[in-house]
């Protein structure tokens, strides 16, 4: 069963849909990421899946159970927490008292204090000092370990890369890489392509609302998702079709065309 299921999802702004019947599914340690240009919907996509947008249709189930209409704190108990973009910081609150932030309200698990410091060292060392002193790359590591101190099913990360060094974007996707490793589903919002196909398994564009194109990270041309991203005709002609199990031969018929069960991608389960 997935972890995340979404179906004909619409989000509007008065006369504007900005989320266009949108469906996804993530899978348990699944990372699905979530690309396309300004104005596509992808925030406000996350803003319906953290409850902060009430969607005007559609449904989004965690763990088999509708939370469609549940608000923001009542989702983050179920499992669901969000990194918001611009990371959000209390500035008069020294790092420590903004990462207890995420604990209100949680579920059970293993993230707490020592847990989100062993994953962010640098953050364990900055523990006293003021949000506000913190660089953006230090700022988006403290948004992340709150986060987790919901102890999330489901994190949602939006534009981790926004206004920061490449190096230091690498560096918190491998943090990244980590936490979903541990088993924790991740749907990331973002526009650095190379950092998206880095570390998610599968991807979905959105052009409009819509989504233009789902396809498997792994081999991935970027062709085809520059072409889903500026809503070049055809984009969505040369979707790879859904990846088929195929079991017995334990072959993959469509798009992916891996050879073995180990490496096989997370869209051919
Ligand atoms: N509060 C709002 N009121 C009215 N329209 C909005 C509001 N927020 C977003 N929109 C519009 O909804 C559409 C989708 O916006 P959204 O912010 O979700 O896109 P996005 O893909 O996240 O873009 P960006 O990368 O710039 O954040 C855009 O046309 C935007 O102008």
């Amino acid at each position: 069963m997935s972890v995340l299921e979404v179906t004909g999802l619409e989000v509007r702004y008065g006369d504007l849909t900005a989320v266009d019947g949108v469906a996804l599914s993530l899978a348990e340690g699944e990372t699905l990421a979530v690309l396309g240009a300004n104005g596509a919907g992808k925030s406000t996509l996350l803003g319906a899946l953290a409850g902060t947008h009430l969607p005007t249709s559609g449904r989004v189930l965690l763990d088999g159970e509708p939370v469609t209409r549940l608000p923001a704190h009542r989702r983050v108990r179920r499992g669901i927490a969000l990194v918001p973009e611009g990371r959000r910081i209390f500035g008069s609150l020294t790092v420590e008292e903004n990462l207890l932030m995420g604990r209100f309200p949680r579920r059970d698990g293993p993230w707490d204090l020592r847990a989100v410091y062993d994953m962010f060292p640098l953050v364990a060392e900055m523990k006293d000092r003021r949000g506000g002193v913190l660089s953006g790359g230090q700022q988006q590591a403290v948004a992340i370990g709150r986060a987790l101190l919901a102890n999330p099913r489901v994190l949602l990360l939006d534009e981790v890369s926004l206004g920061l060094a490449p190096t230091v974007v690498g560096q918190l996707y491998d943090a990244v890489r980590r936490i979903t490793a541990a088993g924790t589903t991740a749907l990331v919002v973002e526009q650095d392509l190379d950092q998206a196909l880095r570390v998610a398994d599968r991807v979905q564009c959105l052009l409009g609302g819509r989504t233009v194109l789902e396809a498997p990270a792994t081999g991935l041309d970027r062709d085809i998702v520059a072409d889903a991203y500026f809503g070049i005709t055809g984009a969505r002609a040369r979707t790879p079709r859904r990846p088929e199990w195929t079991g017995s031969t334990q072959a993959c018929r469509a798009c992916c065309s891996v050879g073995s069960t180990p490496s096989w991608p997370a869209g051919c389960r």
